[in-house]
């Protein structure tokens, strides 16, 4: 698609800032955005309720308006875009819901057929492209049916035909998997992420769900308070997160829990007496650490204890979690050696 002039971006906010005034009240939504979102990617926004994401996405489309700072798709000033310019822009920019948005009164072709009629493109034209649009997302087989008649997965499939019928350079996703069971989930990304690859579609999706990002999205961004605390390659913000609101999304996403009987004992400071220190080793690819600790224990005369441990894989790239004792007062000679090794580690308590 076209690229923007200065970032190269297919989506570029640069100083983006966003407030609403009502009844005497102003609330900053948005505040100082810069974010770049590569052409072909697939790019995910997180943050909590209310941090900011709706109302981002929503400027790619020229739902919003940023009241400082700029937002262009593939170059263009969507801010600014009128008439005819913004319904281009807007053509060139699908968009999928968390509650689907189908019209209860048309079957699924007829849905996928409404933004087509809306453009004017001739009947047969329309009848063809929404028939294959209909079999791109597997649902040939349901194309009589209403909405009130498929499962939630199978809406949002509908949502997804309708919103690629007048040929988007962008698809935007506002919580498309929120309402899935995780099972539907997983069919609903898969179809994201094949459509991404073979039309080379640009995907930005807003999400408070880390998990959705690790399946699909190759960039994230974090949001926090109408700001963006902390991007990067998908990769690097699961091994490697800098920011304590990135840290709590991938608690409970990543990695390995302790087990019952020492988290029960666990405190944050060290207690009198001997102790352990309790560390999460992140490390990266599948075979880093057998060796490494075996390493550390023999050259530093140290006896570690493997608590829990597991291996993920975003794309194709491993990482693991691994979660140690060693004794307190040998902690921080521990964690130096793994430090300088490149292993990511992490004091996450002692017991007693
Ligand atoms: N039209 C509006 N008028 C006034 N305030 C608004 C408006 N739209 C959004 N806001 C406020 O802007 C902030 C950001 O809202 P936004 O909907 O973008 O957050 P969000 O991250 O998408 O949240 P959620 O996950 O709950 O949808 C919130 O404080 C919200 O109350």
């Amino acid at each position: 698609m076209q690229r923007d002039s200065t970032t190269g971006a297919a989506i570029a906010f640069e100083g983006v800032g966003k407030s609403f005034t009502s009844k005497g009240r102003t609330v900053t939504a948005l505040e100082g955005v810069d974010l770049a979102v590569a052409p072909g990617a697939i790019t995910g926004i997180i943050g909590r309720s209310g941090a900011g994401k709706s109302t981002l996405l929503r400027m790619v489309n020229g739902l919003e308006r940023p009241s400082a700072g700029r937002v262009t798709v593939g170059g263009r000033d969507v801010g600014t875009a009128r008439g005819a310019t913004l319904r281009e822009i807007r053509r060139d920019v699908g968009m999928i819901f968390q509650h689907f948005n189908l019209l209860s009164s048309r079957t699924v072709l007829g849905n996928v057929a409404l933004p087509l009629e809306i453009a004017g493109v001739p009947a047969a034209e329309t009848a063809r492209r929404a028939k294959d649009l209909v079999e791109r997302v597997g649902l040939e087989t349901l194309a009589d049916r209403y909405p009130a008649e498929l499962s939630g997965g199978q809406k949002q499939r509908v949502g997804i035909a309708r919103a690629l019928a007048t040929g988007p350079k962008v698809l935007l996703s506002d919580e498309a998997t929120s309402a899935l069971d995780p099972e539907t989930t997983q069919t609903v990304l898969r179809l994201l992420a094949d459509i991404n690859r073979d039309l080379g579609l640009t995907i930005l999706m807003i999400t408070h769900e880390m998990a959705v990002l690790r399946d699909i999205a190759s960039h994230v961004a974090v949001i926090e308070g109408g700001r963006i605390v902390e991007e990067g390659a998908t990769y690097d913000i699961f091994t490697r997160p800098a920011h304590p609101t990135t840290r709590s999304f991938l608690a409970g996403v990543t990695g390995v829990t302790l087990p019952q009987f020492i988290a029960a004992r666990m405190q944050l400071d060290p207690p009198a007496g001997p102790s352990r220190e309790v560390i999460r080793i992140t490390f990266l690819g599948a075979n880093a650490t057998d060796p490494l600790l075996a390493e550390m224990s023999a050259a530093l005369g140290l006896e570690v204890n493997i608590l829990a441990g597991a291996i993920e894989e975003i794309g194709a790239q491993p990482f693991g979690n691994l979660l140690i004792s060693v004794a307190a007062e040998r902690g921080p000679e521990a964690r130096h050696y793994l430090d300088t090794r490149g292993q990511r580690t992490e004091v996450l308590g002692y017991v007693g």
